[in-house]
């Protein structure tokens, strides 16, 4: 295989570099990481620096690092020997990588696995070991002049960087100082990636998305764009900033620390400018080394998420022959498991729960302790570029705050939302019990490989969970919200067995259910911190008001105005003063969309909304996607005392007036309005308590 910079520079992309639509860049355009924390290594407070470590850890799983200690000259001389290797005739770089008969120093295009790639990476790197020094540096290329010098020198620089900033993690995760100081680091490697550049960077990537299969990485990433850190269904360019290094968190890392910190994905996009050249310092454990979470980070609330392996066994899965389905059985306690999932302990195989567990239900959560049969059950798990189908399944949990972030990876079958903290609403969804008829899918955090299992509502470690089949459950307290709908809703009267009806779950008189039909609505009021009103479904009819008039706000900053006409609250909604509320809008109909003056939206599917009369906090966010023409909106903004009522204008007369009637959205544009908020009350009846009730 001949190295891509031998023959770059021909001016067009072959068509083994063109990757499948879904995994390509794109728009390159993609917001400037001012959200990667760049943390000062100087700062005098120790502690702070600890703590800000550790949150950029869990949060991005990224961060930069200036005033490291790392001389500047050293990092400007790294990177010209690192050019000037790259610049080098093709076979003069093979000359110079062939000194150790075992191969430890490696030059490649693509990947590792070029031979036997479907699709090739636009980038061309040289790998070598760098510890031992004088055991090793014999091994290098003795050209370009100086590289052995220069790069022996920075080696050791980074060596010292990376104990200290292991040291720092240590620190903040709780484990002792000299934690990694053994085997975990005994085989740090140099990598010099090269990214020519690109006639197409749209079609192809420099690297595709990727943890890294090791403890941290310490990145130096010159003056060229290109590194991008994948969060929340969002790309984030790492802006480069002078001499500073990124610092990832490798997937060994978040192994280690038990899920705690994030060995994030990302990826290298081309540009069609400038050549690119990185040096990464890769921490990495010896072959043999044991990997699974520490010990004093696991406990009875804390349960290990992974098993021990072994790092060799890892590395093969991850990278010499990857095989994702090998990867989850070696290192996850349960096969298939990700992050938000325990493995089932009591429930699992059948057994029933553990009585002194169940001794602590509450009495309407040993009700619903009864397995669930849940018919014709669909998670979201999706193959690459199948179109989704969320919003005609009947039951819909959303993990995690980012709604509207969830989108497949383009690995191909996973929907990514965030974890963020319990949710006492899902909580009352279990205590309420489920019953047949229901349907659920779900959109978990990780590569979880469910379908067509049986789910079972129980506790798990103490906690309400819900279980897939016998191999895993997801707690409630992983679950941000949850909404349920039943395909054929059975109201009042007619009742649902084992489930609270919608009457008992709004409240009396709140909502009027005499027009609903099939496939229509359920209205959820649940206590709390986070109470929260939904109303979904095509063809409500709803008393008190009228229309309501909701204000937008796309990416580009324009604002309009979209009428909800057929899904209304039928009760003004008081959004007190303080609360930290969130509305969310889904709407169906791609025809909404190119109405003018009903408001841009981006095809991105995430736009923040703002709500007339309620103060607008936040900016725009894009991202998500177009989900089978329902997109969703969301904002969340800190009202000052507004009624529902306030926001709710006539739309239709306005555009009626403005001669624009026919961007009245039709009735079924609206799929759904949520409002979430700490402290959402119902104007009649006042703030309505659910725990009252039971
Ligand atoms: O070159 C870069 O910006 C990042 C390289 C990287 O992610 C890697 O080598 O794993
Ligand atoms: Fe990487």
């Amino acid at each position: 295989m001949e190295l891509l910079s031998s023959w770059c520079s021909n001016g067009s992309l072959p068509k083994s570099y063109v990757l499948p639509p879904e995994a390509r860049p794109g728009n390159l355009i993609v917001p400037l990481g001012k959200s990667i924390p760049v943390i000062d290594l100087q700062g005098n407070d120790r502690n702070e620096t600890i703590r800000q470590i550790l949150k950029a850890g869990k949060e991005f799983g990224f961060f930069q690092i200036i005033n490291h200690g790392v001389p500047k000259d050293l990092m400007d001389e790294t990177m010209k020997v690192a050019e000037e290797f790259h610049a080098m005739s093709g076979l003069d770089k093979e000359r110079e990588c062939l000194k150790d008969p075992n191969g430890s120093c490696k030059l490649y295009t693509s990947s590792y696995t070029y031979p036997r790639e479907e699709f090739h990476l636009w980038r061309d790197a040289l790998t070598h070991p760098c510890r031992p020094l004088d055991q090793q540096i014999q091994f290098w290329p003795e050209n370009p002049t100086g590289y052995r010098e220069v790069v022996g020198e920075y080696s050791v620089e980074l060596w010292k960087l990376s104990c200290r900033i292991l040291e720092l993690l240590c620190e903040g995760l709780g484990l002792s100082i000299n934690y990694f100081s053994n085997e975990l680091s005994e085989a740090p490697k140099i990598m010099i990636n090269h990214y020519p550049p690109c006639p197409e960077p749209s079609l192809t990537l420099g690297l595709r998305k990727h943890r890294d299969p090791n403890i941290i990485t310490i990145l130096h990433q010159g003056q060229i764009n290109g590194l991008q850190v994948f969060k929340d269904g969002l790309w984030i360019a790492v802006q480069p900033v002078p001499h500073a290094f990124v610092v990832n968190i490798g997937y060994l890392l978040q192994i280690i620390s038990n899920g705690k910190l994030n060995g994030a994905e990302h990826r290298v996009v081309t540009n069609s400018r400038d050549a690119r050249t990185t040096v990464s310092f890769f921490v990495y454990p010896s072959d043999e080394c044991l990997i699974g979470p520490a010990k004093a980070l696991v406990n009875a609330s804390n349960p290990a998420i992974y098993k021990p392996f072994k790092f060799a066994d890892f590395y093969i899965a991850s990278y010499v022959k990857p095989d994702k389905e090998a990867l989850k059985e070696l290192i996850y306690k349960v096969p298939g498991v990700g992050s938000t999932v325990v493995p089932l302990d009591g429930v699992a195989n059948g057994r029933p729960p553990d009585p002194a567990r169940q001794a602590v239900l509450p009495s309407r959560l040993e009700r619903s302790a009864t397995p669930v049969n849940v018919e014709d059950q669909q998670v979201v798990k999706r193959s690459r570029g199948e179109s989704d189908e969320v919003m005609d399944i009947g039951v819909e949990a959303i993990l995690g705050k980012q709604v509207g972030g969830v989108m497949p990876s383009d690995e191909g079958d996973v929907y990514q939302g965030t974890v963020v903290r319990a949710n006492p609403s899902f909580r009352d969804m279990l205590m309420g019990g489920l019953s047949d008829g229901h349907k659920i899918s779900l959109i978990l955090d990780l590569d979880v490989d469910i379908q067509e299992e049986d789910v079972k509502f129980s506790m798990v470690n103490g906690t309400p969970a819900i279980c897939f089949s016998d191999r895993f459950a997801v707690l409630a307290s992983d679950v941000n919200e949850i909404e349920i709908r039943e395909e054929e809703l059975r109201l009042g009267e007619h009742g649902v067995s084992d489930a609270p009806s919608v009457e008992d779950e709004v409240g009396e008189g709140l909502v009027d259910i005499g027009n609903v039909q099939e496939d229509s609505m359920v209205a959820r009021k649940v206590g709390g911190e986070e109470n929260r009103v939904v109303l979904r479904g095509s063809g409500l009819k709803m008393l008190g008001i009228g229309s309501n008039k909701i204000s937008t706000e796309d990416d580009q900053g324009v604002t309009d105005n979209v009428a909800v006409t057929d899904v209304v609250i039928q009760e003004p909604v008081t959004l007190n003063a303080d609360a930290h509320t969130t509305v969310r809008i889904v709407e169906r109909g791609a025809d909404l969309a190119h109405k003018k003056g009903v408001g841009r939206r981006s095809a991105s599917g995430l736009t923040e909304v703002a709500v007339k009369g309620i103060p607008h906090v936040g900016g725009t966010r894009g991202g998500g996607r177009v989900r089978n023409q329902v997109r969703r909106k969301q904002i969340t903004c800190q009202p000052s005392r507004v009624g529902l009522d306030d926001w709710v204008g006539n739309m239709d007369r306005e555009l009626e007036e403005s001669g624009r009637s026919d961007e009245i959205p039709s009735v079924g544009d609206v799929d759904q309005i949520l409002i979430a908020g700490d402290n959402v009350q119902w104007r009649e009846n006042g703030s309505f308590d659910r725990n009252s009730k039971q």
